[in-house]
Formats: C-alpha cells, structure tokens, sequence
C-alpha cells in the first residue's frame, strides 16, 4: 500500500482543508509525477501551508472508513489537541486519489508549527509509534522556494527511515469536494444493513452497541405504513419542532414520536461521543426503530415525527463536507435520496427562521447548549450547509415552513399544509 501521505498513482493529491475555509487542493509529484507550474495554474502556492519560519507536518489514517480506523482518527485528534501541541494549528487533511474518483478519501491532520520547535517533532513521532506506526509526512522548503514533503517510517528505539521525498505543487479543485465519494461509506446511511454492519464492529468496544443491535433486530424488517398520515417536522435546533409537533398531535389527536426514540436515548451520548462513521450509524439505526414504532401507530391514528433520516443525513453531509454551501454534493446527488428500505412519511415539513431569531429562542430557552448548538452558533456556515442539505432531499423532499411567526400562526400554517396534502384527517 502507498504510505500515507503520498500515492502510488501518478498524480497523488492532497486536500488541506481548514475550519470554514476554501478548499486547498495539492498533487505531491513524486517518481514520474506530473509537477506542474505552481504560480501558473491559479491555485495557492503550496509553501502558503507550511508557516515561516515554522515546521509543518501532516499525518494521514491510511485504511477506508472502518470501525479501527474512524477510532484511530478521533485518539489522534484529540491527542493534537493537548500538551506539545497547543500552540499549533491542527487542520484537517483529505487525501484522495484523483478527482472524480469513488472510493472513500483517506482523513488525517496537518499540523503547522509557527515557532519550528524541534519539541513538536518529537512529540508527533512518539504519538505516531503508540499508534500503529504511521508515516509522518515532514515538509521542507527547496533551494528555489519549492516545496518538499519527507515522508518518515518511524522504527523503535526512536529510528525513523526515509521512505520518499516528494515535490508539492499546486493542484486545481477537484470538481467535486472530495468528501463526497465517501459520504455513503462514511455518513450518510442507505440501507439498515450499511448502519447495522458498523454498530456490529463495535460491539467489542462500545458495550452499548450490543443492545442497540437487540433492539433493532427485535424490529419487524421493512416495516409498512398504516393508513393514518404520517408527517415528520424537521429543522436546525430551536426553530420550534417541539412546540410544532406538540401542538400537532393535540390538534389531530395524533400519536407523537421522536427519532432518536427513548429506547436508545440512554445511549445517546455514548454514540455522540465516537467518530462521525460510529455516530451516524447509531441514528441510521434509530430511524428504523422509529419506522417500526410508525408503522405500528399509523394503523390507530395520524402520526407525527419529530426528526427522521432527514435529520441524520443533513448534519451527516454538513458535518463531512468542509468549507462553503457550494462544496456540497450537488442537487439530485444519491446521497439525498431516501433509502429503499425505510419506511417513508406522507409530508416532511422544514421548520426555517433566520439565524438571528434562532440564536433569540436559543437564549430565550436558557437551556445549557450542547457542543453541537455552539458548534451552529459559531459556525454560520455549517447551520447553511444542514438546511440547504435538508432543502436538497428528495423523494420524499421537505416543504419548507417560515417558522419566525407566532406560534399560532406557524401551527395554522401546518395544519393548512398537511390538510392540503394528506386530506381531511
Ligand atoms: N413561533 C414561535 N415564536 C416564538 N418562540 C417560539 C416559537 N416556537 C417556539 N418558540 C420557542 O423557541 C424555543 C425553541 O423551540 P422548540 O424547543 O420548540 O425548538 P426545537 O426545534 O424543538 O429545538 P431542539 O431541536 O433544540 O429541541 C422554545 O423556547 C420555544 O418556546
Ligand atoms: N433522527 C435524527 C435525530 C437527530 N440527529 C442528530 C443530528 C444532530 O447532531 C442532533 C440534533 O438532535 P437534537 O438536539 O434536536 O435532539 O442529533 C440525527 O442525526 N438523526
């Protein structure tokens, strides 16, 4: 296999990515790789990663997404967050193949030192030797400006082998952000066997992962839709979905449900806890437990969801894919389409109201936030990347409701909406 960091292939690219920012795309030219002219092709001049006079390294989990290695990514990260490495800039890395191609991208960090220090260097051999031994790609500048990356077979005893030293230079953006081949190995959940085959490989690591699997398999498979309407109400945090489902199962004497439903809630913050690939698994599976539940109450009376896949899949996307609105996989992608095997709700409504009243009833409801909510609050353009994501769902697709009135005026308007689409009820 190629070492991380660098590729068999002729034109080996990274993708330096850091919070909220473009993506910076590079091909490492190696033996008889293609280098191209960095200042010719109008993208960043590599060098602009590496700060001067400091050191930059990169590290990469070189395996597709699997349990062990999502595991290895989230110790690695949170190790660059503390001790040696405080005082550098920990991005994230993406390494792909070459655009266009479908296979998952390999994850990992760039680390940029600003003081150099020969500490820092030392610190990231000894944490990639506990750690299965990865290469440390080590970046050096040329006589000429260029851009070199020295990638280290870290040996015992404190040995390290130089396994390659490559050239950097500038790459164009792939067409695509090259997360999105992943998104369905990685994210965002088609089937109840893709989630159910990841929550299975945990079950020697997370005790908890043994019982939500009991639950799941206790569910009837592909559950079917009573003849009651079912309509789930989704949105970003506070926009109203409690008050707005509340107010719905009173008005049509429905049952109300939620996805995550309280069988697995105990385990919910276990499941947050673990890596992205680990924790939407965990509300893949959630969803099919609820369709059975839905399935079940539909026969009796109207239900109302608050949440369903839409959910799992919009923060799945938004969360993978770095950068701006426009680096999501774009409109009619598969990744938006409702799995075959879940069972599907009359109506999805999409509670929407502007950040500014959002971050009102936040406040308003003082309620201690949530590492994700702070994470919406501070970063604008991921609260952009969920709700486009939920405007581009399809089959069944959201309908969106401005949520900013009051709240009689918004129950009003969703009860014309699911008089209009489901009937007299
Ligand atoms: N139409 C409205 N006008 C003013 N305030 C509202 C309105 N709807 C809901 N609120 C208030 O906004 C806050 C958030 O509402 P709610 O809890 O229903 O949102 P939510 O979408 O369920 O949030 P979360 O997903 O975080 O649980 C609450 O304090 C609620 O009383
Ligand atoms: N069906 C669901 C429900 C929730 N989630 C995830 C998405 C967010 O990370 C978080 C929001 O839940 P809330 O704070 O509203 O309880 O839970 C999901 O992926 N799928």
């Amino acid at each position: 296999a190629p070492p991380a960091g660098c590729s068999a292939q002729a034109r080996p690219c990274f993708a330096v990515e850091g919070p909220g920012s473009d993506l910076v795309c590079f091909t490492v030219s190696g033996s008889g790789g293609a280098a191209r002219d960095p200042g010719g092709s109008g993208s960043p001049e590599p060098r602009c990663f590496v700060p001067a006079p400091g050191r930059c390294y990169s590290l990469c989990v070189p395996a597709a997404p699997s349990v062990p290695a999502a595991r290895l990514h989230r110790r690695l990260q949170q190790a660059l967050r503390q001790g040696p490495f405080g005082s550098c800039r920990v991005l994230g890395l993406l390494r792909y193949s070459a655009p266009g191609a479908q296979a998952a991208p390999e994850k990992g960090f760039l680390i940029q030192d600003p003081q150099g220090s020969p500490e820092t260097e030392r610190a990231l051999e000894e944490l990639l030797r506990g750690q299965g031994e990865l290469p440390l790609g080590v970046y050096e500048a040329g006589e000429r400006g260029e851009l070199w990356q020295c990638l280290w077979a870290l040996r015992g005893a404190g040995g390290r082998e130089l396994l390659r030293r490559a050239r950097v230079v500038a790459a164009e953006e792939p067409p695509l952000h090259p997360a999105v081949a992943g998104l369905r190995h990685a994210a965002v959940f088609h089937s109840l066997e893709a989630a159910r085959s990841v929550v299975e490989q945990c079950t020697s690591l997370i005790p908890e992962a043994t019982a939500v699997l009991d639950l799941v398999d206790k569910c009837p498979k592909h559950s079917k839709k009573g003849d009651f309407p079912v309509i789930v109400i989704e949105g970003l945090d506070a926009t109203g979905k409690t008050t707005v489902t509340q107010s719905v199962k009173d008005s049509l004497n429905a049952l109300l449900l939620r996805s995550p439903p309280a069988c697995v809630s105990p385990w919910r913050k276990t499941f947050d806890d673990e890596p992205t690939l680990i924790r939407r698994a965990f509300y893949a599976l959630g969803n099919y437990i609820v369709a059975s539940e839905i399935a079940k109450a539909s026969t009796e009376s109207p239900v109302v969801v608050d949440r369903y896949w839409h959910s799992t899949a919009a923060y799945a996307i938004a969360t993978e894919i770095s950068g701006k609105v426009q680096n999501l996989p774009p409109t009619h992608h598969e990744v938006y389409q409702w799995p075959e095997d879940l069972l599907k709700p009359d109506l999805v409504l999409l509670l929407t109201v502007s950040p500014e009243e959002r971050i009102r009833r936040l406040q308003g409801r003082g309620l201690e936030k949530t590492e994700e909510e702070t994470e919406l609050e501070a970063n604008s353009l991921f609260r952009q990347k969920v709700e486009e994501s939920y405007k581009r769902m399809e089959n069944p697709g959201c309908q969106e409701v401005d949520a900013s009135p009051s709240r009689e005026e918004v129950l009003m308007t969703v009860l014309h909406l699911i008089k209009k689409h489901c009937g007299s009820l």
